[in-house]
């Protein structure tokens, strides 16, 4: 698989808060990855210093190839690194199409107003919003606020999407189809980092997870060992969990690596 990208020795620091503690990983395209840590752990200080937002206080992260540790928001964007926020806000007064359009002129996706409408309605009949295109975004329920928000990172044309708790606040039926959803931007080899509290959620869409704790890397690989690991259990899931989802474990002991 070609890697897309990679993050060597990060670390962040706020003050004497060690956010983020010398993390290492790599991403390969169109895969699904799981990020999960207890409250706290630096799961979205990670994010925003892959995107741009935070400073590094060290490390590299590696994009396609090239140095990116400096860039800013707008950059991360343009190149293809996009991400959507735990809070979804669009653009109230603004359709649904012209929140979208935004979107796309803001990622560099399209210059002219003319191309980002295309791209727009492309990827709102993609997500499954082509017939509220026209209702302004306030009108529309959290479910396709969130498949809204979705739209607009997808118009920024990304080549790793960060989605920060995009199921917070659906019920199961929801979930499912938004997890379906996730599944086919990866087929289109879009590369996929899901942040995510519900472990049955992250279990059923990733291919690999990540886990942190205390800005710490405390494990990596394949879903069914990571939950297995006595690390990750004492430091997030718990022995009950173990219990009821670590059965598998056996099949695939060693496939988690501790960094
Ligand atoms: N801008 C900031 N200034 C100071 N401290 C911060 C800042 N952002 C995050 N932190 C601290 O860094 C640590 C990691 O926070 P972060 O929000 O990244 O964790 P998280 O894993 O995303 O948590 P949650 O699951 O609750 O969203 C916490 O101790 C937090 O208080």
């Amino acid at each position: 698989m070609t890697e897309i990208l990679r993050l060597e020795n990060v670390s962040k620091a706020f003050g004497g808060i060690r956010a983020v503690n010398d993390v290492s990983f790599t991403l390969s395209e169109g895969e699904i990855v799981g990020l999960i840590g207890p409250n706290g752990a630096g799961k979205t200080t990670l994010v925003n210093l892959i995107t741009g937002v935070h400073k590094l206080t060290g490390g590299k992260v590696i994009f396609a190839g090239q140095d990116v540790s400096r860039q800013k928001p707008f950059q991360a964007a343009r190149r293809g690194l996009a991400r959507t926020f735990q809070i979804v806000q669009p653009f109230p007064a603004m359709t649904v199409l012209e929140n979208v359009a935004a979107g796309s002129l803001f990622g560099g996706g399209h210059a002219a107003m003319g191309a980002a409408l295309d791209a727009a309605r492309q990827e709102l009949d993609f997500v499954g919003l082509g017939p509220v295109a026209d209702t302004p975004a306030a009108l529309l329920s959290l479910p396709n606020r969130k498949r809204l928000e979705l739209a607009k990172s997808l118009a920024m044309k990304p080549k790793v999407l960060l989605l920060d708790e995009v199921n917070a606040g659906l019920n199961a039926a929801e979930i499912d189809g938004a997890l379906d959803l996730i599944r086919k931007i990866a087929a289109r080899g879009i590369t996929i980092v899901i942040i995510e509290h519900l472990m049955k959620v992250v279990l059923s869409v990733s291919q690999r997870i990540l886990v942190l704790h205390h800005g710490e890397l405390i494990a990596q690989g394949d879903p069914t060992a990571v939950v297995n690991d006595p690390r990750v259990i004492e430091a997030y899931l718990g022995a009950k969990f173990a219990a009821r989802f670590g059965t598998a474990a056996s099949t695939s002991q060693g496939a988690t690596s501790h960094v």
